[in-house]
């Protein structure tokens, strides 16, 4: 994926970036960008318009023969007064309210692409994770801030417009001097900017570690080992250094910021000072009257400020663009895992003759060692397959590679003859059921738990019970409080019931219910089984295998258990070692050919031997 250099999108890029932020906005609400629109420009013509009533009115009153009209235009500054001070209010609660739309829509956005990233390679991805979390946590409310600051921008032109002309018209080198003045701060405030952006990043990492430090001391999951071992001191200070290292930095940050501003605020009161000098000695001679002393002094202070305010909602918008553009990264990030260019996409077909893994070759990062060095063999359908090795082997990234969460480094993976990537990913995993060694444990009912297998069978209670059963926890599940309704989680209170306490499952429970979760997609092509009974009793494993047996029948299926009388019955017992399928057979042949399988086996089975009677002391 190209991920833009953050520090310097550059001014196509930019543009890019705000029409896509304003694109945005305008799809979460129409009707409140234009009334914002409308409301900052009648916001930027106010404070000239009522310099400009005040000058007039004060000459009116000071000349000898007072002209008429001196009501209306006294009734005029006060409307103008009075609009400008409600302005704020309003311009306030539309900004607040289009921010709340446009978060609300970007939110949708962001998660509906995370969603669309079909493999794992991104989610492993440090760099990618770096912009992912910018993205997350500043992304979804920067386009309606980009849109809220440009419209501010306007608001700030209209004004510098009206005051550089009044200015020009009185005294053309002083607006002049004004709007020149202002270059230093500009040029200063975008290197700033670009420099927070570029720092932000580079902290994604010590932010990312600074985090799981503090959830490592503060999670349930952890409670037990760090109290045991005593570790909340060590990763409390871990916690606190990657803190110091952040802290460091932005106050390096913040203080290169405030040597900056001082500087450009005392360049501000210089020009502004001379002015006024300029103009209380033109009034002493005579060429300026008081109101052009007043409408000159305004004019100034206006131009300044606006131009002050105008420069650092730039900066501001510089800042959001940076960060936009991760969101716009992870929003428009490719497809990760592309179908094969040269070939047609394909409906997935029913199994019909087996799954072939052909000379795969897989590591999960070219800096990684190889986890399959030209691994080749079939899983053939209709029948029940296993797959042995020791740790490591490379068994889980076989499971992975059938679901498509990788493609293959080189090689391919065929499905009745056509490589998985000439299939849409959704569709080939409708076809899988599994249960995964590292399964989920949801802190939802335990309804749910077990019908998240199957979408369109989420309420149906009926045919969640029936799966159940098959999975050998119907009554487990009927003995907890609420039965199928009962919240797996002590964190969470339903929302109708916030007094309805919830109930954590045992290791070899949560075990059952994924089996269940698999369950739920009987009949699909491919059933993977990967340590389903890590977890689980001997009378448990033994009913769940007697259980397996049945379902696996005519099924194709693939278990994968380190306990080896569990496959002993398996139709092809696959051996993985050193990144390829160094055995394969029944067990009674493997066996025979006294290989890697026969002395594992052999290795177990002795365990379970009783020792000789007369061994014993
Ligand atoms: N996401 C990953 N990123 C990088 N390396 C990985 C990843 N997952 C696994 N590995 C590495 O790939 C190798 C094979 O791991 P795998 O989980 O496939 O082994 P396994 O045979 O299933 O092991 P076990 O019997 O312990 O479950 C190991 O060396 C592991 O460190």
């Amino acid at each position: 994926m190209n991920i833009t250099d953050a520090a310097r999108p550059g001014f196509r890029g930019a543009a890019r970036l705000l029409a896509a932020a304003i694109a945005l906005t305008w799809r979460a609400s129409r009707t409140l960008l234009v009334a914002q629109a409308v409301t900052t420009l009648i916001a930027g013509a106010v404070p000239v318009t009522v310099a400009w009533l005040t000058k007039t009115i004060l000459d009116r009153i000071t000349e000898p023969a007072p002209a008429g009209g001196l009501l209306i235009l006294v009734v005029g500054l006060a409307v103008a007064t009075m609009t400008g001070a409600m302005l704020p209010e309003v311009g306030q609660y539309l900004d607040a309210e289009l921010i709340r739309r446009t978060q609300l829509a970007g939110q949708q956005e962001l998660y509906a692409a995370i969603g669309r990233f079909d493999g794992l390679g991104r989610f492993e991805d440090p760099a990618f994770q770096d912009r992912l979390e910018l993205a997350v946590n500043n992304g979804p409310p920067t386009p309606a801030q980009l849109v809220s600051n440009g419209l501010s921008l306007l608001q700030n032109a209209v004004t510098i417009v009206g005051f550089v002309a009044v200015l020009a018209g009185m005294a053309p080198w002083m607006a002049v001097v004004v709007t020149v003045a202002a270059l230093p701060t500009l040029r200063a405030e975008l290197a700033l900017s670009r420099s927070r952006a570029k720092t932000m990043l580079q902290l994604g990492h010590a932010s990312r570690r600074e985090s799981f430090y503090a959830e490592l001391i503060s999670s349930v999951t952890a409670a037990k080992e760090v109290r045991l071992y005593g570790l909340s001191g060590l990763f409390g200070a871990r916690m606190v250094a990657e803190l110091r290292k952040i802290n460091r930095r932005t106050r390096n940050l913040d203080l290169r910021e405030l040597r900056v501003q001082t500087l450009l605020t005392a360049l501000a009161a210089t020009v502004a000072g001379g002015g006024l000098v300029w103009a209380v000695l033109a009034a002493r001679a005579g060429d300026l009257s008081v109101g052009d002393i007043v409408v000159f002094t305004a004019a100034v202070a206006g131009v300044q400020g606006v131009l002050g305010s105008a420069i650092n909602v730039l900066a501001r918008t510089h800042q959001s663009l940076l960060t936009f553009i991760h969101y716009r990264d992870v929003v428009q990030a490719p497809p990760d895992l592309p179908t094969l260019p040269d070939r047609p996409v394909l409906p997935v077909p029913a199994l019909r003759a087996g799954i072939e893994f052909r000379d795969v070759w897989f590591r999960y990062n070219p800096a990684l060692p190889w986890v399959l060095r030209g691994a080749s063999f079939t899983i053939t359908a209709g029948e029940a397959t296993a797959l042995v090795g020791l740790n490591g082997a490379g068994k889980s990234t076989i499971v992975k590679l059938l679901c498509r969460f990788y493609d293959p480094t080189h090689g391919a993976v065929l499905w009745d003859g056509v490589d998985l990537r000439q299939f849409p990913v959704a569709e080939l995993r409708q076809r899988i059921g599994a249960v995964f060694q590292d399964f989920m444990s949801y802190e939802l009912s335990a309804a749910e738990n077990i019908g998240l297998g199957n979408l369109p069978s989420l309420d149906d209670r009926e045919a969640i019970a029936e799966t159940a059963r098959r999975a050998g926890c119907d009554a487990m599940v009927q003995r907890l409080p609420d039965g199928y309704d009962t919240l797996l989680t002590r964190f969470f209170a339903t929302e109708d019931d916030s007094e309805a306490v919830g109930v954590m499952l045992s290791g070899g429970q949560w075990q059952r219910l994924a089996l269940a979760r698999a369950f739920t997609r009987a009949g699909c092509d491919l059933l993977i089984l990967d340590e389903p009974s890590a977890g689980l009793d001997a009378d448990a494993e033994h009913e769940i295998h007697t259980r397996l047996r049945v379902l696996r029948e005519g099924a194709t299926s693939l278990l994968i258990s380190h306990r080896l009388s569990a496959v002993r019955d398996a139709r092809t017992i696959l051996v993985v070692t050193d990144g390829v399928v160094a055995e394969h057979g029944t067990h009674q042949d493997l066996m025979r050919a006294g290989g890697r399988y026969a002395h594992l086996f052999s290795l177990q089975a002795s365990g379970y031997r009783d020792e000789p009677a007369n061994a014993t002391p």
